[in-house]
């Protein structure tokens, strides 16, 4: 699904309205009843049901009066409580105030300190304080109040985000509210799928407010890889596959010490698909990587007795990637200079799709100006935040405080695809196209996992996937097959040869998503 910012949205309002007609009011209505009905859903049992309304003085509190208006009609008790003066509440909110039964609201500029008692009685609370117009840090009654509504011990719903999640980023200004479901309108927003606001959403519902198609359509926005997505992207194997219709990948890695990371991308690129896998390794790490891959076969580069790669293998790796799909290079080389050197001289030499990762972006971070070179030949880089950092050559820090920017901007100047790793992973294109993977958990948070990842993103690109969708697809498998191992694993302990033994399980609950989706849309 595609998430855009809450400018975006904004604008999106602004065509709705002043294009293509649809009243300001109407989207409110729209957008207040979709949260109706998700409260009277979740939370309509029973007989007593007090939904009390905590409101701001924006459009955000405009679709709380309607949810308080709606529910009041269908036999709620609905108190509304306004931080702010009924005077200074302007336009639709207005007119949608002015519908609310009066003695239900209570206008508290002063913050609901006083009516704690009240939150702690209701059904549900509705957060309607702050959505995608806030933009300063919480503070004062609003403060206030979201640390009131978050120590109510009652169940809350946000409306369009939790109020102190900031839209675009999903970074909590202050302090934010903790929700247990947030209804957002027409598309969800980078706030309700980047964390720490992903998490403070609880469930994520995004209500269908009748924005125009052409408008949803043509709005900036990246693409959220979520299992629907990932399964449209996904193309099972025919039957007539074989080993050599399904790519044949050349992982180029290893060195004394780092064998690990050699084998687990190699057994990952067969584990995501790939119909052959060969791994070449510096000569003195063959027997060990003979003992640690059984499906891939191996070729020793250099001296008998080197533990690292050299320059000196530059022409026979070339001569091993001239009859192979793709290739990874980097997951346990090292940074020797002698590797280094190799690394840059297959850089410029390479034709095939290339995916470089580990020691590899290290050894690319000294001459990034190389991978412009390359041209229009696929480059796909999947590096951490660390090694994104040498690579922009900026800090940690600047890197995490804009993932978003950041991995644009490389993938964009140098013309390259590039998997921004964490929580959430980025993915660009070097057209400027965004994704945000959605899948994943913190039992990833271990050695070897990023040598999994390019192993099933080297698969996919041998399988002969667009770049995008490879790193796509990449990505989501990867953190997919993690998220089938925490109800057995929990999130400590889970090893990365865990997540390589699950791909498939990973691949094949796509394959069934599409199955499940044609025979939707069959009528089945
Ligand atoms: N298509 C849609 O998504 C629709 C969304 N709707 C709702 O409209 C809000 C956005 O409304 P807006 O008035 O622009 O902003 P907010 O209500 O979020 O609040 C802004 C309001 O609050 C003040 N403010 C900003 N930051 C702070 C702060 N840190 N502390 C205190 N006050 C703050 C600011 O001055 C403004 O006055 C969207 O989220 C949806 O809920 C439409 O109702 C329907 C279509
Ligand atoms: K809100």
């Amino acid at each position: 699904m595609k998430v855009v910012s809450g400018q975006v949205m904004q604008l999106m309002d602004r065509r709705a309205i002043g294009e293509f007609g649809v009243p300001g009011l109407e989207l409110m209505e729209r957008a207040g009843r979709g949260c109706a009905d998700v409260i009277e859903e979740a939370f309509g049992e029973g007989e007593a049901r007090r939904a009390v309304i905590v409101a701001g003085k924006g459009n955000n509190g405009g679709d709380g009066f309607v949810i308080a208006r709606l529910l009041a009609e269908r036999g709620w008790e609905t108190p509304v409580l306004l931080l702010a003066a009924p005077e200074v509440v302007t336009g639709d909110a207005a007119d949608n105030l002015a519908r609310v039964d009066s003695a239900m609201v209570k206008s508290v500029p002063g913050g609901i300190l006083p009516e704690q008692d009240l939150l702690k009685s209701a059904t549900v609370i509705v957060d309607a304080l702050l959505g995608t117009g806030m933009n300063s840090e919480v503070a004062g009654a609003y403060g206030e109040a979201i640390d009131l509504i978050n120590a109510a011990g009652v169940p809350v719903v946000a409306v369009d985000i939790p109020s102190g999640v900031d839209a675009a980023t999903g970074k909590v200004l202050g302090r934010a509210v903790r929700a247990d479901i947030t209804v957002t309108f027409a598309l969800a927003k980078l706030g309700n799928v980047l964390y720490p606001g992903a998490e403070l959403c609880g469930r994520l519902v995004v209500a269908d407010i009748g924005m125009p198609d052409a408008v949803v359509a043509e709005a900036e926005g990246a693409q959220y890889v979520d299992l629907a997505c990932a399964a449209g992207l996904f193309r099972p194997r025919g039957t007539t596959a074989h080993k050599g219709s399904s790519g044949h990948c050349l992982v180029v890695a290893g060195s004394t010490g780092k064998t690990g990371a050699a084998a687990m991308a190699a057994n990952s690129a067969q584990r995501a698909g790939a119909g052959l896998v060969t791994l070449a390794v510096p000569a003195a790490l063959n027997p060990v990587l003979e003992q640690k891959t059984t499906e891939a076969m191996t070729i020793p580069v250099g001296p008998e007795r080197s533990g690292y790669l050299r320059a000196g293998s530059f022409a026979e790796i070339l001569a091993a990637a001239a009859v192979r799909d793709v290739v990874a290079l980097g997951p346990g080389i090292g940074t020797n200079p002698s590797t280094i050197y190799l690394v840059h001289s297959l850089l410029a030499a390479l034709d095939k799709p290339l995916v470089l990762d580990a020691d590899g972006l290290n050894a690319v971070a000294l001459k990034p100006e190389l991978l412009l070179a390359r041209q229009d030949r696929i480059t796909v880089l999947t590096p951490h935040p660390g090694e994104m950092a040498r690579l922009a050559r900026c800090s940690v820090p600047e890197v995490e405080a804009d993932r978003i920017g950041c991995a644009r901007a490389f993938a964009t100047n140098y013309r390259v695809y590039l998997i921004l790793k964490g929580a959430r992973s980025i993915i660009a294109g070097p057209d400027g196209s965004i994704a945000i993977n959605g899948s994943g958990n913190p039992g990833m948070a271990s050695g070897g996992m990023g040598d999994v990842l390019t192993g099933v993103v080297t698969a996919f690109l041998g399988q002969g996937y667009h770049p995008f969708a490879a790193c796509q697809l990449g990505a989501f498998v990867h953190g997919h097959a993690a998220d089938f191992l925490v109800e057995p694993l929990g999130t400590q302990g889970m090893s990365a040869t865990d997540v390589q033994e699950m791909l498939p399980v990973a691949l094949a609950s796509l394959a069934a998503s599409r199955t499940t989706a044609t025979n939707h849309q069959q009528g089945e």
